[in-house]
């Protein structure tokens, strides 16, 4: 077991209901790509466990590609500017995006994101997101694809961090208050 697991004071979603979850996820979108090689984007960091564990359930060809924007005070973001670190390499144009993030929180990032790829051309553009947070949701945005109903609670695991640390933690839960003191 993680030696981490003792700084939890709930957990949330076991390793167990993540992995059902990204299994049904990884089936109906191979159903729904069959026949379109989709460019598989996953949102760096956090997103970056969910992306290893849904890419490996679509069992139709796709391409794997990583993009990472910059995280901006809020005030920037809600300008509709978001800036990249790292863009994709292979090309949007003409092609079938699915869009791989941990959380949708704000909505924030992730509507500038999909704006922002968008305006390159894509065939089609859908977001899979494992999480949903909608209590906190600033700006709506459709994502085709959502897993599991998260709480308004800030929570750790699975590729989610807390000030860099816990995202190797199999399962998804709510830090102890102690953790933050
Ligand atoms: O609950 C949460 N835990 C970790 N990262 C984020 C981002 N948005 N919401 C989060
Ligand atoms: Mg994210």
């Amino acid at each position: 077991e993680h030696e981490q697991t003792k700084d939890l004071t709930k957990v949330l979603f076991t390793e167990e209901e993540i992995k059902t979850c990204v299994n049904q996820m990884g089936k109906r979108i191979s159903e729904d790509y069959a026949g379109k090689n989709p460019l598989v984007v996953g949102v760096l960091t956090g997103g970056y466990v969910f992306m290893s564990d849904l890419a490996r359930t679509i069992t139709v060809p796709h391409v794997v590609d990583f993009v990472k924007c910059s995280s901006y005070g809020s005030g920037t973001e809600s300008s509709g500017k978001v800036k990249f670190q790292l863009e994709t390499s292979h090309s949007i144009e003409g092609r079938h995006v699915i869009v791989v993030e941990d959380i949708i929180d704000t909505g924030l990032t992730l509507s500038n994101l999909v704006a922002h790829l968008s305006t390159m051309g894509p065939a089609s553009i859908e977001v899979a997101s494992l999480l949903d947070k909608k209590a906190r949701r600033k700006v709506e945005v459709k994502a085709k694809y959502v897993g599991l109903e998260c709480p308004d609670e800030f929570v750790i695991g699975y590729g989610l961090d807390y000030d860099g640390a816990y995202r190797s933690l199999p399962m998804i839960g709510i830090l102890k208050p102690e953790v933050y003191s």
